[in-house]
């Protein structure tokens, strides 16, 4: 008998990949797509070498250098030592393993999680993986897309299957309208702050909801890549139309009659109803006001025309504890408006908020405006690509004609892995997912923000309710 059990998104993708599963053992899940970059793979690969085994399925794999990337001339040689051997090291293992490398110098190169769905190797309903924990951005179309250590790196490699404990689910749910000026970046900030940093541990979320629909895929991918700041293991959303409009005419998306038909199973891909998760949570978006984070988790934030909290208001010593730590590190004092903290810097960037819209977004706030004296500001778009479109649109010219400084590709000082690096003490307005201590560089302090609430502030020298300005000037 066919069994006719509603099934979730994730139940659904999940299914069509288990290969072989015993009662309570974990699964093991035939991989689509195995992304791969220079920081996670070197001892991987090296692994397959000692045991003298090949890549299994070097068509289903694709790698890039991102982290560790210069941002400035690439004409240059890599000056930085371990970078340039990271970067020689990906290059000899894909030459002698056989897998595409989009390279330094090649026009596909960018941030992994911005080149997977701009080459359309991104498609619903597969399984993606990647030795890095933002592979949840993937999920916006529909694919189950999660991070994985560099042991399991070796084992896709080898076998193009992985083992995986079945994750529980869980719904956010982001019902109404977004207001003018907040955008998916503050919907996910948001979220976190609500459910905190463990909110979402040992789920994978599906976003719904009339907020979640009306987002672009940028906008959504920008929601599942910090589904892990909540601590989930992947977050997705069930593919649509939008989706399919992203997708068409991509390099590697199934063209013509093999589109259609794509097309038409993709749209099965959707949470049945009925279907019950193991948690849920709902926002309304008509609630949600740009945030700011003021603490060094992403879950420490709070809306722009909020004050910083005061730790000892908190419910529990050990987030009391925790929240004066934080804002002892961030020089903040509980009661400040977060509209008075003032930044040196500002970096528009990262696989959150680096592809082309989230520049057009900034840019409309930058145009014939002037960085505030003082600060020094940033623009790292996340591939080649974005860059040259960027460029095409002469985006390039409006961040530098506002004083920005306009960057190669890659993910910069969004974990300061290049010479990309804030300095102690300094304070910045940044695109990126994450504002751990020394994030951005020792002694740094970051702030996350969307494009426009980084831009903004690069403008004013401080945050500013994003909000209260007439954009069409
Ligand atoms: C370097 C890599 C392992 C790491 C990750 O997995 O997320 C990085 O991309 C990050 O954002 O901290
Ligand atoms: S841009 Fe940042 S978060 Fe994204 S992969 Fe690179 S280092 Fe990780």
């Amino acid at each position: 008998m066919r069994d006719v059990k509603p099934r979730t998104l994730f139940e659904k993708v999940w299914d069509r990949h288990v290969i072989e599963q015993e009662e309570g053992k974990p699964a093991i899940l035939y991989i689509d797509l195995h992304l791969v970059h220079e920081v996670t793979s070197p001892q991987a690969f090296e692994g397959l070498r000692l045991n003298g085994r090949k890549v299994r399925r070097p068509d289903l794999t694709v790698a890039t250098v991102d982290h560790n990337v210069p941002t400035v001339n690439r004409s240059l040689p890599v000056t930085d030592g371990t970078s340039a051997k990271q970067m020689e090291t990906l290059t000899k293992n894909c030459r002698d393993f056989g897998i595409k490398l989009y390279d330094f110098h090649d026009p596909g190169q960018g941030i992994v999680h911005v080149i997977g769905p701009e080459l359309g190797v991104t498609l619903p309903g597969k399984t993606i993986v990647c030795g890095d924990s933002h592979t949840s951005t993937h999920g916006a179309f529909g694919a189950l897309a999660f991070g994985i250590g560099t042991s399991e790196v070796e084992h896709v490699l080898a076998t193009q299957c992985l083992q995986q404990l079945k994750p529980k689910t869980m719904e956010v749910h982001v019902k109404g309208k977004l207001s003018p000026g907040v955008t998916a970046k503050d919907i996910i900030l948001a979220v976190i702050a609500k459910i905190g940093t463990d909110g979402a541990t040992g789920t994978v979320i599906e976003y719904t909801g009339e907020a979640i629909r009306n987002l672009s895929m940028e906008e959504r991918m920008t929601i599942c890549n910090m589904s892990i700041e909540a601590g989930a293991r992947a977050g997705m959303i069930a593919p649509d139309e939008t989706t399919f409009r992203y997708l068409e005419g991509r390099p590697h998306a199934p063209k013509g009659e093999a589109f259609e038909q794509a097309k038409q199973e993709w749209l099965q891909l959707r949470t049945d109803e009925g279907a019950v998760y193991d948690k849920r949570v709902e926002l309304d978006a008509s609630e949600i006001a740009p945030q700011v984070t003021w603490g060094t988790s992403p879950g420490m934030g709070t809306a722009v025309d909020q004050q910083v909290p005061d730790p000892e208001s908190l419910p529990t010593e050990t987030e009391r504890k925790s929240a004066r730590r934080a804002l002892e590190y961030m020089d903040l004092t509980p009661g400040t408006p977060m509209t008075e903290i003032k930044v040196d810097r500002v970096f528009i960037g990262s696989c959150t908020n680096s592809r082309l819209e989230d520049l057009r977004a900034a840019a409309c706030v930058v145009k014939n405006r002037k960085v505030a004296p003082g600060v020094q500001a940033m623009v790292v778009p996340g591939s080649q690509q974005v860059k040259r479109q960027a460029e095409s649109e002469g985006l390039d010219q409006i961040f530098l004609d506002a004083g920005f400084e306009w960057r190669e590709s890659g993910c910069s000082m969004c974990l300061a892995m290049n010479d990309d690096t804030l300095n102690v003490g300094e304070r910045c307005a940044s695109t990126s997912n994450r504002n751990f201590e020394g994030r951005q560089g020792r002694g740094g302090r970051t702030h996350l923000v969307s494009p426009m609430m980084a831009a903004a502030a690069a403008i004013e020298g401080h945050f500013v309710d994003i909000r209260k300005w007439n954009l069409d000037d």
